[in-house]
């Protein structure tokens, strides 16, 4: 479906459910998918208690109901309309579906998320607009790797359609004000800023970033929560938080300091330092560097080689890994995004918004 086009109507949204009455039985994992996406839509964000431990069943449901946050009523009809379509178009040939090759998912608008041979790829898929994270694309990541972590594949990989890996946050998502106002565009911004990058911090699997092109902002803050970064040589690192008048996310106050040095990462944080691939991985942000023109053939070569170890094993190994971190990670994630709710509301900020929507100023 096309970036622009009109949400579901409410008859679309009631003849998908009942063509999902038609369907064979999707299994669990898109059976929860179509309770959250249908609770989300009728009812809005989750608003009951949490079942306890041994309700296993309710449980699950209100995990994924909660899992939404808050995605609007819109988008969870369109995203169920969009869910069910799919299933519809895959069970007219059901007799070709393989249970382990390359199986698309559908239901997403702003990402390509497959499964194949031991690895669930998230590909953000707005090559036009250099992959820039709208606030769909933040909700989709979290499904897609709440998905992630529970289905058969060993490890997760994001990476980016296009030239771009990703331009970070998309600057048009602070022009859609809501009735409460800026304030309240900030503190649902700064909500969902923290349940995505949560995400990634509690994700259970290796996660690898496939850096195919330049990546700004929030893309490049959250590659110290991943396990290994691969880069092509064309990608370059940057993260212009004082030039839009904001702070630092996605743990990087805590985690580049770790990673490349204070010294290092105040140049990158502070004062907005683009960093080549090659200067990211001798500063330890990067794993390894690629000529762009082997970098896909060299990476899932290697990727589907790790993806064929023992799972349990890698998840088990990262666990230790990671930890004893997730407490102060969670924290960080807490502080750096309060912090960010208040600079989304200085003249700072807001200015900085203005010129790169007016082009007076590019990066
Ligand atoms: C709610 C959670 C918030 C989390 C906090 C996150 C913070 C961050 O991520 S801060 C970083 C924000 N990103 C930027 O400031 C980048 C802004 N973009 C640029 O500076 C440039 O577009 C570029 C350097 C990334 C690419 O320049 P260029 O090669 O010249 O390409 P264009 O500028 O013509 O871009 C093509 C097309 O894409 C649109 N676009 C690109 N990036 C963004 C973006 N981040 N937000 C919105 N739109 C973006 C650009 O406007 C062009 O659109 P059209 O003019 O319609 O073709």
């Amino acid at each position: 479906m096309s970036e622009t086009a009109m949400g579901a109507s409410q008859k679309d949204f009631e003849s998908a459910m009942s063509q999902v009455k038609r369907l064979k039985d999707p299994g669990n994992e898109v059976k929860l998918k179509l309770y959250a996406l249908y609770k989300q839509a009728t009812e809005g964000p989750c608003n009951t208690p949490k079942p306890g431990v041994f309700d296993l069943i309710n449980k699950a449901k209100w995990d994924a109901w909660n899992a939404l946050g808050s995605l609007p009523k819109e988008t969870a009809r369109q995203n169920y309309v969009d869910l069910v379509s799919g299933l519809s178009s895959s069970s007219d040939s059901s007799s070709q579906v393989k249970p382990e090759a390359d199986r698309k998912q559908s239901g997403y608008e702003t990402l390509v998320v497959t499964s194949e041979d031991g690895i669930t790829k998230i590909m953000m898929n707005r090559p036009a607009k250099k992959n820039a994270m709208t606030m769909r694309m933040y909700e989709e990541i979290m499904l897609a790797l709440k998905a992630a972590s529970k289905d058969d594949s060993a490890i997760t990989v994001l990476t980016g359609n296009g030239d771009y890996y990703s331009s970070g946050n998309d600057l048009t998502n602070f022009t859609d004000i809501p009735s409460g106002g800026v304030e309240e565009k900030a503190k649902n911004s700064a909500i969902l800023l923290r349940d995505f990058v949560d995400c990634f911090i509690d994700f259970p699997k290796p996660l690898i970033a496939v850096v195919n092109g330049p990546a700004v902002g929030i893309s490049v803050t959250i590659l110290g929560l991943f396990e290994v970064v691969y880069a092509s040589d064309r990608a370059t690192f940057h993260t212009p938080f004082s030039h839009l008048g904001q702070s630092p996310e996605g743990c990087s106050s805590y985690t580049f300091p770790k990673i490349m040095g204070p010294a290092k990462a105040a140049e990158m944080l502070i004062f907005g330092k683009k960093l080549t691939a090659a200067e990211a991985c001798a500063q330890g942000l990067v794993t390894e560097v690629f000529p762009d023109s082997t970098f896909q053939k060299e990476v899932w070569t290697r990727l589907k080689a790790y993806s064929k170890l023992p799972p349990n094993a890698m998840r088990i190994s990262k666990q230790m890994i990671r930890n004893r971190e997730k407490e102060k990670l969670h924290a960080v994630n807490a502080e750096e995004s309060s912090t960010l709710q208040e600079r989304w509301l200085s003249d700072e900020c807001m200015n900085a918004i203005m010129n790169f929507l007016t082009r007076k100023a590019k990066l």
